[in-house]
């Protein structure tokens, strides 16, 4: 049965006196998969950081895996939540191996110390480099792997602790055609899963949404446009109002995209 994962009530975040998120409503249950769209600077990311526990509203309420933000002990939370984004890997240290960039996540700490690592979690991390096509980069350097191997490491970091929600910052951006295609097609492979956990992913362009995904969230300077099922909310109409220009979307086989009409 679904269960609620994120409940934000009229969440707003100023800060230096700039209102970044506005009077945001949204509800994501474990079995949604969301993505968020908006233009530069409408909040994208700010909400991912309350979704991560890593930033609470300046006044509302955010709701994380049912705990409240400013009475929970976001350290127990944290471990719940999966995070892919650029700023968690510019933590990775560049010379660490494959293997160890992922098993670390099962230890919270990024950069190998002298844990003793358990059989079990050596097992997941190899299940899990194999399912994001990583087994062969295992013992590689993590500084020495292209763009679109580092997106999927850093994804696979993320799922190693089997997390109940799964937060993703724009994972193609900078990849090449062919990069970015394999990883839409390994998250919608992911996505479309049962045993999957909730999905938020922040993207720029209707291309990156992976098959398998549900609902969207339009932001525009912080306030939601428009959020729900595909159906109503990622349409040609709420994509004009959200990026202020005539847009086109289309839509085959569950993949999008979209362009000025
Ligand atoms: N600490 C801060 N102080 C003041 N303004 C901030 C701060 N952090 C973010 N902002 C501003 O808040 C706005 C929203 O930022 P955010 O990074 O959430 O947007 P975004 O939708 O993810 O943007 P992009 O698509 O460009 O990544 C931006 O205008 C940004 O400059």
């Amino acid at each position: 049965m679904a269960s609620t994962v994120l409940k934000f009530r009229d969440v707003s975040v100023v800060r230096d006196g700039n209102t970044i998120l506005d009077g945001i409503d949204w509800t994501v249950e474990s079995d949604e998969r969301w993505v968020v769209l908006g233009p530069n600077g409408a909040g994208k990311t700010t909400l991912l950081q309350i979704a991560a526990a890593a930033m609470h509203p300046s006044t509302g309420t955010a709701e994380v895996l049912l705990e409240s933000l400013g009475k929970v002990d976001v350290f127990e939370l944290r471990p719940m939540i999966g995070f892919a984004s650029t700023a968690a890997a510019r933590k990775i240290p560049r010379n660490e191996t494959i293997l160890d960039v992922v098993l670390t996540a099962a230890y919270s700490v990024s950069g190998r110390w002298n844990e003793e690592y358990e059989e079990i979690d050596l097992r997941r991390a190899q299940r899990v480099l194999a399912e994001w096509r990583l087994d062969s980069f295992a013992d590689r350097r993590f500084g020495s792997l292209s763009d679109g191997e580092q997106k999927r490491v850093q994804i696979a970091r993320a799922v190693m602790t089997d997390p109940e929600l799964l937060l993703l910052d724009e994972p193609a951006a900078s990849l090449d055609l062919g990069a970015r295609e394999e990883l839409v097609g390994l998250l919608g492979g992911y996505a479309s899963s049962p045993a999957s956990p909730a999905i938020v992913m922040v993207t720029h362009h209707a291309e990156e949404i992976p098959q398998g995904f549900t609902h969207a969230l339009l932001l525009r300077d912080g306030k939601v446009v428009t959020s729900g099922p595909f159906a109503e909310a990622l349409t040609s109409e709420t994509l004009t109002e959200t990026f202020g220009l005539p847009i086109e979307l289309t839509e085959r086989d569950g993949r999008y995209a979209a362009r000025a009409s």
